[in-house]
């Protein structure tokens, strides 16, 4: 038997690394700073009082970038032990060892490789570095190979200066303008100074609005800095759980500027640096709000550019959100009904669909919402209130589900008995079922399947007879009333319309029956039966008449086709044909007897 130790390609496996593991070149800037922020943390615990702060610059002309602070700086032991060494990280052994718990809240790295980003965008890396209580400064220079150099260093004052020399693809760190965006993306809410060139003043913000207690008007400040738009409303969050913990801020944006910020999109720090924009942890049907969390809890994939998102701290945030979405909103709506209103403007779908989902949500808001109708918005209480109760308290909502041409009759028929007919989309309508479920006696039907609940058989003999004259015409007619009574006919698909049912479901009122006019205005049939309304003057001209006069004839028929048409039923060519027939008798016998 022979053993054997694995040969490693350092360099190679380097670049792999440092390429491989980040998406982003710009998190280099995000680590430096992050190490810089550590070892201040470090010192304050160390030492207590003294002024952190962290300076980045550059040299345009020798493509340098530089990080530097003042924090613990590191011995030469420290230097080979930690930052020579892939995977050993300082940081994670203090966090984990420090009797001070501010300073291990505080602390951020915890992986021991964030430093390898720096090969991402340098050649060449040198730190110069002077620990308390160390002599001389150490100077480390690496080209991202096995080798590095320790020699001599400059440094006079406790801390740490990390020179990089940019390769030429990330020259563009050059321009201040997008370091300073870089810094300020990541390193916003990091609590030391970072400050940029010579400027006396730090470009980070050093704290978010809730480590400072701020007011909602700050809240609003701060959402309105981050995204240039000023919110419709925010609601500033604190979960603080077993499993789930996170401080930050809801936001509703205006629907346009929803467009640049993703829906559902938090963007997550942890310990004050950014990780990343998640379109998770909010719920599915969260899609006009947006937040910025801090989360501590979560735990981060090595890069830092996300979280494990299976992992039960994940699950258990994400479920904390949704009851702190919908806390948002509910509070939204009880208190400031006037925004609340502006918002479903915005966002009425998403609104409507949020309450289908959360049951809590919807029982909420479930009567301040309102619906396009006929006679404008409308909320479902107010239609209820103005709409005729039938039998054993029962009342129908009558809708048109994506403005789908309802004919003419069918309007007027709704109209006449003062019943709004709502415009509405298939999210509205599965709210509308949602709302009928949970209310006694409430019931919703499309309108031309509803129609048929406002029209009343007629049972008097006399009719029968005119059904039969027509019947030998080789037409089906019913009788049947209903207002207004100027409306002379109907077309009904034959396989719809069921007398016994017309007149059953007027009996007991109920509107469970009833598909019966469901397809008029949408399907090709040349089955239709024609409902003629007895309650108009012609029709009754007409059940006194002569059968047998050939103008007789000549006027149900074009009364059929009058009626098909304005039912918006698509003819057939042989039933266009037979219309057009009626219609041209019809004018044949009018200019007769002129
Ligand atoms: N500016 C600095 N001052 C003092 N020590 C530093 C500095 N930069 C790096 N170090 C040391 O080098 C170690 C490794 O740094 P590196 O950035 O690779 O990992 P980390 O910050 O510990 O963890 P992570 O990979 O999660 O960022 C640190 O833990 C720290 O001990």
């Amino acid at each position: 038997m022979s053993t054997g130790t694995f040969q490693v390609d350092f360099e190679h496996l380097i670049r792999l690394l440092a390429e491989n593991l980040y998406s982003d070149p710009h998190v280099a800037i995000r680590e430096l700073i992050q190490n810089a922020s550590d070892s201040c943390v470090r010192r304050l615990a160390q030492q207590g009082v003294f002024q952190p702060a962290i300076h980045v610059r550059i040299d345009p002309t020798k493509r340098l970038l530089v990080v530097e602070d003042n924090g613990t700086g590191m011995a030469r032991e420290d230097v080979v032990r930690y930052l020579a060494t892939i995977g050993a990280s300082q940081t994670r052994q203090v966090k984990f060892s420090t009797a001070d718990q501010n300073a291990a809240q505080m602390l951020i790295g915890q992986f021991g490789i964030g430093f390898l980003s720096t090969f991402v965008i340098g050649h060449q890396v040198i730190v110069d570095t002077l620990a308390e209580g160390s002599e001389q400064a150490v100077l480390w220079r690496s080209q991202g190979s096995a080798d590095y150099s320790l020699e001599l260093g400059t440094r006079q004052q406790i801390g740490t200066t990390v020179t990089i020399e940019l390769e030429p693809a990330f020259y563009n760190l050059l321009d201040e303008t997008t370091l300073r965006a870089t810094i300020i993306r990541y390193a916003d809410f990091i609590q030391f100074p970072v400050y940029l060139g010579d400027d006396a003043r730090p470009i980070n913000r050093m704290h978010a609005p809730w480590h400072l207690d701020a007011s909602e008007h700050e809240y609003i400040d701060y959402v309105k800095h981050r995204y240039g738009v000023v919110p419709l409303a925010v609601e500033p969050i604190a979960i603080k759980q077993q499993q789930a913990e996170c401080v930050g801020i809801l936001a509703i944006m205006p629907l346009q500027a929803n467009l640049a910020i993703r829906p559902r999109s938090l963007d997550v720090f942890q310990r004050r640096m950014y990780v990343c924009q998640d379109l998770q942890l909010l719920p599915d049907w969260a899609t006009f709000i947006c937040g910025i969390i801090d989360a501590p809890l979560l735990e981060l994939v090595a890069s830092r550019e996300g979280f494990m998102i299976e992992r039960p701290n994940y699950r258990a945030l994400r479920e904390a959100l949704v009851e702190a979405v919908r806390s948002f909103l509910i509070r939204l709506a009880q208190r400031e009904p006037a925004t609340f209103v502006q918002v479903v403007k915005q966002y009425n779908s998403g609104i409507k669909q949020a309450a289908v989902n959360d049951s809590q949500f919807f029982a909420a808001v479930a009567d301040l919402l309102s619906f396009e109708s006929d006679i404008g918005p409308i909320t479902l209480t107010r239609y209820l209130e103005r709409i005729p109760v039938r039998g054993a308290d029962e009342r129908t909502i009558f809708y048109v589900l994506n403005d789908l041409p309802a004919s003419a009759q069918q309007r007027a028929i709704v109209g006449a008995r003062g019943v709004p007919v709502l415009h509405i989309n298939s999210i509205e309508e599965k709210f509308l079922k949602k709302y009928c479920s949970l209310r006694h006696g409430v019931s919703f039907q499309p309108l031309t399947a509803g129609i048929a609940e406002l029209i009343e058989a007629e049972n008097d003999q006399q009719w029968r007879k005119l059904e039969q004259h027509c019947e030998q015409l080789g037409m089906q007619v019913y009788a049947v009333r209903f207002e207004p009574s100027h409306l002379t006919a109907l077309a009904m698909r034959s396989s719809d319309y069921k007398r016994e049912q017309v007149v059953d479901s007027l009996l007991k009122g109920s509107g469970s029956l009833l598909s019966f006019v469901q397809s008029v205005g949408r399907n090709r049939s040349d089955d239709y039966v024609l409902c003629v309304n007895t309650l108009n003057p012609l029709i009754q001209q007409l059940r006194d008449g002569q059968p047998n006069d050939p103008t007789w004839a000549t006027v149900v028929r074009a009364l059929w086709g009058y009626a098909l048409l304005s039912s918006g039923v698509e003819l057939t060519p042989e039933l266009g044909e037979a219309v057009q027939k009626a219609q041209t008798s019809l004018l044949e016998l009018a200019l007769a007897q002129r």
